[in-house]
C-alpha cells in the first residue's frame, strides 16, 4: 500500500487525508498541536466545498452542526439594507444552493474521525515537523525525532507552514494596514434588526464591519489601527459595538481575538514530491469565506492527482490551484476588502446602485452569485 504523508490536522490537511484514505492509499498526518485545534477562524461553507464533503461522506454530519444560511445582505451604516443576495437562484448549478454557516473547528473532528476508520490511516500529535528529505520519496522528520516516510507529502500546515519553509518556497505578497478584530457575541442580533442575513457586509468609508452568525455565536468584524496597544482596542470594544447598534445596554462579548491579514501565494506549489495546499500555499483576508474553501479545493484536487498515478496531472493539478490562488481568490478578496472601506462618494454611490440592481435581477444575481460562491472558480458554467 502507498502512503501519503500530510502535515497539518486542519480541516484542509484531514480533507487530503480523507480523500486520499477513500482512493486506498494509507495516510499519516502529522500534527503539530497535542489535539485537533478548537479555534476557529473560518465559518462559511461554500456549495462547491459541500458538494466535496458530501462525496467524501461528510456532508450529513456537517450540516447536523451547521446553519443553512441561502442569503446574504450587503448593508451601508448610513443607509441600512442595501442588497440581499439569494443563493436559491443557483437551484439548477449546485445541489447546495446555500452557505453553510459552521465553525471549522466541528469539521475537522468528523474528518479524523472518518479517516481513522480506514487501514493503516493515522495521526501523530505533537509532530513538529523539522526536516523534510527528498529520497525518491519523502521522509520527514519531527523536532522529537520521529520519522516518517511516505511517497508524497501535503504541505497543509498553515500560514507558518514548516513544510513551505523546508522546501525553501517563498511566500510573496503583502500585509494590510489594520488589523482585523473578530469579537464573538452572547447577543442575538436579530432582536435588535431584522432584515439581518446570517453573513452581513457593512460598508462605510470610516468604519466598514462584517456581522455573521455562525451555530454558536454572532461575530463581528472590525477594522482595527495597526499600532495602537492591545489592551486599549479590547476597552474600546464596547463603544465600537454599540456603534454598530445600540441595544441601550452593554453588548456581552464571549470572546475576541486581533490578527493581522496578509494577502500571499508561495511561488511553487510544488517542490519535488510535496505539494501545499490551504494557508501554508495562500492566504487572503476572510471576506468573502475563501481561504478555508479553497484549501478544501486544493486537498481534493491532490487527491484526486495523485491517484492518477501521472506526474504530469499533478504538475497540473499543483499549477491550475496556483492560478485559482492568484486570479480568483486573492482578486475576489481583494475586491471585496477595497470596496467595503471605500471612500469615494461617487464610486460608493455606483457601487451600491450596482448591488441593488445584481439583487433584483436573477440572472444578474445567479452570474455574480456563481462567483462569489466559488463555483465559477471550478467548473466552466452554462450561461
Ligand atoms: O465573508 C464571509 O463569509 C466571512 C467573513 C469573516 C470575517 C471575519 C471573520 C470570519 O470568521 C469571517
Amino acid at each position: 500500500m502507498n502512503r501519503i504523508l500530510v502535515a497539518g490536522a486542519g480541516p484542509v490537511g484531514l480533507t487530503a487525508a480523507l480523500a486520499l484514505a477513500r482512493r486506498g492509499f494509507a495516510v499519516t498526518v502529522c500534527e503539530s498541536g497535542d489535539a485537533l485545534a478548537a479555534e476557529s477562524r473560518a465559518s462559511t461553507f461554500h456549495p462547491p466545498t459541500l458538494e466535496m464533503l458530501d462525496d467524501l461522506g461528510v456532508g450529513g454530519e456537517l450540516h447536523e452542526r451547521g446553519l443553512l444560511s441561502p442569503r446574504f445582505a450587503y448593508r451601508d451604516r448610513r443607509e441600512g439594507l442595501i442588497a440581499m443576495l439569494d443563493l436559491a437562484v443557483l437551484g439548477d448549478d449546485t445541489r447546495f444552493p446555500y452557505r453553510l454557516q459552521c465553525e471549522q473547528s466541528k469539521l475537522t473532528p468528523i474528518l479524523l474521525d472518518h479517516l481513522l476508520r480506514y487501514p493503516g490511516c493515522g495521526i501523530e500529535f505533537g509532530f513538529h515537523v523539522a526536516e523534510v528529505a527528498q529520497d525518491g520519496g519523502v521522509t520527514v522528520t519531527s523536532a522529537d525525532g520521529r520519522t516518517v516516510h511516505g511517497d508524497w507529502l501535503i504541505g497543509a500546515d498553515g500560514a507558518h507552514s514548516s513544510t513551505r519553509r523546508a522546501t525553501g518556497v517563498t511566500f510573496d505578497g503583502i500585509t494590510y494596514p489594520e488589523r482585523f478584530l473578530v469579537a464573538s457575541v452572547d447577543e442575538e442580533l436579530l432582536d435588535w434588526l431584522d432584515d439581518l442575513a446570517s453573513v452581513n457586509y457593512v460598508f462605510d468609508p470610516v468604519e466598514w464591519c462584517v456581522l455573521l452568525r455562525t451555530p454558536d455565536h454572532w461575530r463581528v468584524l472590525l477594522p482595527t489601527p495597526s499600532e495602537t496597544p492591545d489592551e486599549q482596542e479590547y476597552e474600546r470594544l464596547g463603544s465600537r459595538l454599540r456603534g454598530v447598534f445600540d441595544p441601550g445596554r452593554p453588548w456581552r462579548v464571549a470572546h475576541a481575538g486581533m490578527y493581522r491579514v496578509h494577502q500571499r501565494v508561495a511561488t511553487s506549489f510544488r517542490t519535488g514530491r510535496v505539494l501545499l495546499a490551504g494557508d501554508a500555499a495562500h492566504v487572503n483576508n476572510p471576506l468573502g469565506g475563501l481561504g478555508m474553501n479553497s484549501g478544501i479545493h486544493d486537498a481534493v484536487a491532490y487527491a484526486a492527482a495523485i491517484a492518477t498515478g501521472d506526474d504530469a496531472a499533478i504538475w497540473a493539478a499543483a499549477t491550475d490551484r496556483r492560478r485559482i490562488a492568484l486570479e480568483y481568490v486573492q482578486s475576489v478578496s481583494h475586491q471585496n476588502y477595497e470596496r467595503l472601506r471605500a471612500t469615494d462618494p461617487d464610486a460608493r454611490a455606483a457601487h451600491l446602485d450596482g448591488l441593488r440592481a445584481v439583487a433584483a435581477d436573477p440572472a444578474r444575481s445567479r452570474e455574480s452569485l456563481l462567483r462569489s460562491s466559488m463555483i465559477a472558480s471550478l467548473r466552466p458554467v452554462p450561461a
